[in-house]
């Protein structure tokens, strides 16, 4: 039979084990040896239940603390000095450089944190000096390996490869890359050795970067890297793994060369095949064909995918062709078991990480056998497929107002800067307006209040009450801090698109479908499961209630559309573009009934915008940016001239698309800068951007309380950059990770700097 393959697993624990022990440690509630053993416990316990679902290859070293990217950094070497300086022991060296440090020990900031290609995981950005010296820094794969091998399970250690770690890295030194290429490899080599020596007869070397546009120079380097690599004698067997796209550029460099195997993904590499079919794949060699979805939560199309097997079956030797996922399945929740609640009519059509496993198998046993068709798996399948249109939501209305949408309905009138002069006399807001993204601290007090409504255990009245009066502290503390746009601190909400998925209708929503966003922090997509429609008001009494208490104008806060699809599980029977329309269509209405119940400001978060970007250049406006900015514009573009319309987003870097940004013609713009240089303001400045904007002056990631000359010293950098007229303070993003006692210092201090810029 067909083997298969699993390029990662998610590593958070099926309940969010790992978050809870790791926050206890943060706390100094669990010590470092307990929980290092939890978190053993938990990796034997995945492997068991690869084993037991028959997976071949199975990873290890795919499990993280913190980060993959990270752990890579600390095996290579690249910890920047500032971190051992500090003089902690390894473990809390390697949360300094995630979470930053600030005590006893010294005070540093958290390295960059960074999206993850086209996912909604982040990684951490490593650093690489003048003082770098690569060198083995750590035991955590060869240790791995060998706990694997002592539960009973030979795995394949997965390594984020040379090359995609090169070219994620911040190279500070005045090295170019084929020269730390050169340094890097001897460490590599030695890291593949010593797995070789300890048992492991394959290992991965996870290489999606060479799914992006890629110059002659790319491929240079990854040559040097990889012929270096692969010239290693007594080397264990290389998979070269790839995903979340197709290898074009360098499909036919990667099957001359020495690999024992290469993984492809034919789900997003929809390239990938016509490349196999067209090039042909080397004899000798295996393809590990990521037909599995890691990305979504539907149950796989057997009959399509066995197409898709049996094509490939043409093209690589028998024997050589191994079933895989299209990328890690740390992208997805661990299983289906974990949602009692959810209707079987629902539940039938999903697939989380356990049941791809499963898939996986069954993949492997129809494709080899010729009465495939009237297998009862196959069966079971096409009749749960079937079934899926009875169980879908279908609005008729919502159908129809998306298909009768005109040109005019995307264009806002007046024109820019003829309504920001309205606005500016209407909210008299100081020079260097002061405001923050919205959420206030989530603490643990409002989530257990949310647990407790939710089981039951309070009434509603109660729930509302409490969250009223968080409101109401929330709005005098800014009053006193002195910010001069407030918000409601967003409260009642668990997550900023969750939230939205429980309001609409066409949503359903999830108990435990929990996937890693980063570190320690995890969300839980809501999904897209039918039309999208909005039964009523979803957010407009708690804002009243928040603008009820004070003069000074409190902004409404909404997500907006693109986000709630990127941050969602979409439907896959739609063109994207269809479900944006009819979210944004949605959250257009809340935007109406908002302006009429007197709220001036309202701000629309995109801060998923920029995450969906396609990862090659000449897909990026057909395939999204093409419906994507019009989806927002749609939102907002009948709103009075008064009405001050904000857009939020994390993780800026925007340079590439400042142009569809602008079009995105809202009137203010916040976004990170705090952790990437400043390099956009002057993007932003030769581009003429037109939007007012509030590049945030602090990162919200780190408890760390920035001081007040350190604030005023950005604010002055920004006033140099751009037009002071048309530059608003703020954080980077919203404060809901944070706690209070540096929240308010934190602000108090960033109020303190604007004030003293203004003179
Ligand atoms: C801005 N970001 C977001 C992204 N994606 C989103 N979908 N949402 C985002 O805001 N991507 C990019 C960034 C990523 N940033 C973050 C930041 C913070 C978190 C986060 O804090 N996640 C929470 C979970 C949030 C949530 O849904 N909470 C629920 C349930 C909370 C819970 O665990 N309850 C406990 C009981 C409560 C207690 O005692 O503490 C329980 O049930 O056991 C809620 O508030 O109701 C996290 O903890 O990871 C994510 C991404
Ligand atoms: N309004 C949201 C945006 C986060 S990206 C918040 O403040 O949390
Ligand atoms: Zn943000």
């Amino acid at each position: 039979m067909k083997q298969t393959s699993v390029t990662g697993y998610p590593r958070i624990g099926a309940d969010r084990e790992l978050k809870k022990w790791t926050e206890a440690y943060f706390r100094h509630e669990l010590d470092r040896p307990a929980l290092l053993q939890h978190a053993a416990e938990l990796r034997r316990r995945q492997w068991h239940r690869q084993r037991e679902t028959g997976v071949n290859f199975i990873p290890s070293n795919d499990f993280s603390l913190y980060d993959t990217v990270l752990d890579t950094a600390v095996l290579f070497g690249a910890v920047p000095q500032r971190y051992h300086d500090l003089g902690l022991n390894a473990l809390d060296t390697y949360f300094a450089m995630a979470k930053g440090y600030q005590g006893t020990h010294g005070d540093v900031h958290a390295l960059p944190m960074r999206k993850w290609f086209n996912t909604n995981y982040h990684y951490i950005v490593p650093e690489i000096d003048g003082e770098t010296v690569f060198a083995c820094g750590s035991e955590k794969p060869f240790a791995e390996f060998t706990e694997a091998l002592e539960a009973g399970v030979r795995t394949r250690p997965v390594l984020v490869g040379p090359f995609t770690f090169l070219r994620l890295a911040e190279n500070r030194s005045d090295k170019p890359l084929r020269m730390l290429a050169e340094e890097l490899l001897p460490v590599c080599r030695s890291v593949l050795l010593r797995l070789e020596k300890l048992g492991a007869e394959w290992v991965q070397l996870d290489e999606p970067f060479l799914v992006t546009d890629l110059t002659e120079d790319d491929l240079a380097l990854f040559r040097t890297l990889y012929d270096g690599l692969l010239a290693t004698p007594g080397r264990p067997r290389v998979l070269l793994q790839t995903y979340f796209g197709d290898v074009r550029d360098s499909y036919t460099q990667l099957t001359g060369m020495d690999f024992d195997a290469i993984g492809l993904d034919f789900i997003e590499g929809t390239e990938n095949l016509r490349l196999v079919e067209q090039h042909g794949f080397p004899e000798g060699k295996t393809l590990v064909a990521g037909v599995v979805n890691g990305k979504n939560i539907w149950v796989n199309h057997y009959e399509q995918t066995l197409a898709l097997i049996h094509r490939l079956e043409q093209a690589v030797e028998p024997g050589k062709l191994v079933l895989g996922t299209s990328c890690s399945l740390l992208h997805v929740p661990y299983t289906v078991h974990n949602e009692p609640d959810l209707a079987e009519t629902f539940r039938e059509h999903f697939a989380f990480a356990e049941e791809k496993l499963e898939e996986l198998a069954e993949l492997a046993r129809l494709s080899d056998d010729a009465a495939w068709a009237t297998d009862a798996a196959f069966l079971r399948n096409r009749a749960i497929l079937a079934r899926k249109q009875d169980a879908a939501f279908r609005f008729n209305d919502v159908r129809a107002a998306v298909s009768s949408l005109r040109e005019n309905d995307f264009i806002r009138r007046p024109a820019f800067e003829e309504r920001r002069a309205i606005q500016k006399a209407a909210l008299k807001l100081p020079l260097l307006p002061t405001t923050t993204i919205g959420s206030f601290p989530q603490t643990s007090e409002v989530r257990a209040l949310r647990r407790d409504y939710k089981a039951g255990r309070i009434t509603a009245e109660t729930y509302h009450a409490a969250i009223r009066q968080k409101i109401a502290d929330v709005i005098a503390l800014q009053e006193e801090i002195g910010l001069d746009v407030l918000v409601h601190g967003e409260f009642e909400r668990n997550d900023m698109v969750e939230y939205f998925g429980e309001k609409l209708d066409g949503f359903l929503f999830t108990k435990n479908a929990w996937v890693q966003s980063y570190g320690t922090r995890c969300v839980k997509p809501p999904v897209i499961f039918g039309d999208v429609r909005r039964p009523g008001p979803m957010t407009v009494d708690t804002i009243a209630y928040a603008q009820s208490l004070t003069d000074r104008p409190v902004k409404g806060m909404l997500t907006g559309p693109v986000t709630i699809l990127n941050w969602s599980f979409p439907r896959e029977d739609l063109p994207r573009r269809e479900i944006a329309f009819q979210i944004a269509l949605a959250i257009k209405a809340e935007v109406a009934d908002l302006e009429a119940r007197g709220i001036r400001i309202i701000q629309i978060d995109e801060a998923a915008l920029r995450e969906k970007l396609p990862l090659r250049k000449c897909d990026w406006h057909a395939q999204y940016l093409d419906w994507a900015i019009p989806a927002f514009r749609l939102v907002h573009a009948s709103v009075r001239s008064e009405t001050q319309i904000h857009t939020h987003m994390c993780y800026s870097r925007f340079e590439d698309i400042i142009r569809d940004i602008d079009d995105m013609d809202a009137d203010v713009i916040t976004f990170e800068a705090a952790k990437s240089d400043l390099s956009l303001l002057d993007v932003l400045k030769a581009g003429h951007f037109k939007t007012e904007v509030g590049p945030g002056v602090y990162d919200i990631h780190s408890p760390r309380v920035p001081e007040r000359a350190e604030l005023e010293n950005i604010i002055r950098q920004l006033i140099a950059k751009l037009d002071i007229h048309r530059l608003w303070v703020n954080p980077d993003c919203g404060l809901k990770t944070r706690g209070m006692k540096e929240t308010v210092p934190s602000l108090k201090n960033m109020v303190l700097a604007a004030q003293a810029c203004r003179k």
